[in-house]
């Protein structure tokens, strides 16, 4: 049965939830049928699959075009949409157009924003009218020309403010929250501290769930952040298909005789 924003929130403490992203239909369905609770399109879509170096050129147009591919593709998990940079935050009117999107056009149940101060409100605003909203503190990536991609929360002063957001995200009505590259002392005290469900990467074992870059899980990423945990090598598995493939061809293994077909009515013309 598909799962509910409300079976996410309910779940927190019980078992560990289970979130992977996904950016099209075929890897939506392997992960779904792995019981994956929750699939995040990720604006991580511009690494991993368009070739950018960072998340910031992603468009709301390839956001909504994957998070339909996914939706197509999934029938249990909850699919969030992640909101690419600059397609919230500055016009709560735009902010709300293109969340409402990734719900109307796309099949998301959610969305996800890169959270601060200036989230607060339209968290409360999206969650009002509908959108459920899945907070992220800590690293967040769409800032990286201040941040770079250090981990985050690393102060007392730092970690106390990533405390009070999160409070007043969950006030706000957000549903779950994100913690990236956070000290995992410092996310166990995030995850105490509210009873929306934190869900971690880089984070720790104490948040009430886990979230990797499907790609980097399954090894197919070229490079990954020092967190990863590689559960498989798909890069060599298709590296060595695609070899094969090259070489059959090459020697004239393939195509072979059942591959191809003769018309036989044809065989006396040519
Ligand atoms: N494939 C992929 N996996 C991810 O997890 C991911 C993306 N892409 N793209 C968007 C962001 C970027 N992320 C990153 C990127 C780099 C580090 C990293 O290497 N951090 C260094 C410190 C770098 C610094 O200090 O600037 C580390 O050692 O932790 C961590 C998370 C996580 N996200
Ligand atoms: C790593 C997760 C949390 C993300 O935001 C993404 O994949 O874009
Ligand atoms: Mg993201």
């Amino acid at each position: 049965m598909r799962s509910t924003v409300r079976d996410v929130r309910e779940k927190a403490g019980d078992e560990p939830i289970t979130m992977l992203t996904a950016y099209d239909a075929v890897t939506a369905e392997i992960v779904d049928e792995q019981g994956v609770d929750v699939i995040l399109v990720g604006d991580s879509i511009g690494n991993t699959k368009l070739g950018h170096e960072s998340t910031l050129p992603v468009t709301v147009d390839e956001m909504a075009s994957a998070t339909a591919a996914v939706s197509r593709a999934t029938e249990d998990a909850l699919v969030v949409a992640d909101m690419p940079f600059l397609s919230y935050g500055h016009d709560e009117k735009e902010s709300i157009e293109n969340a409402g999107r990734m719900l109307k056009e796309a099949g998301a149940h959610a969305v996800k924003l890169e959270s601060g101060p200036h989230t607060v409100e339209l968290t409360e605003r999206m969650s009002q009218l509908g959108i459920p909203v899945m907070a992220h503190l800590g690293l967040t990536p769409q800032r990286v020309n201040q941040l770079g991609y250090a981990r985050q929360g690393t102060t007392e002063e730092a970690a106390a403010e990533m405390l009070d957001l999160a409070v007043a995200h969950e006030e706000a009505g957000a549903f779950s929250l994100v913690l990236e590259h956070v000290p995992a002392n410092v996310a166990r005290e995030v995850t105490e501290a509210v009873s929306m469900p934190t869900i971690g990467i880089g984070a720790g074992p104490h948040c009430d769930g886990q979230v990797l870059v499907v790609d980097d899980a399954v090894g197919l990423s070229s490079w990954t952040p020092s967190f990863v945990e590689e559960f498989g090598d798909v890069r060599e598995a298709m590296a060595d298909a695609v070899d094969g493939y090259r070489e059959a061809v090459e020697t004239g293994e393939f195509p072979a005789g059942e591959h191809s077909h003769v018309e036989d009515e044809l065989d006396d013309i040519y």
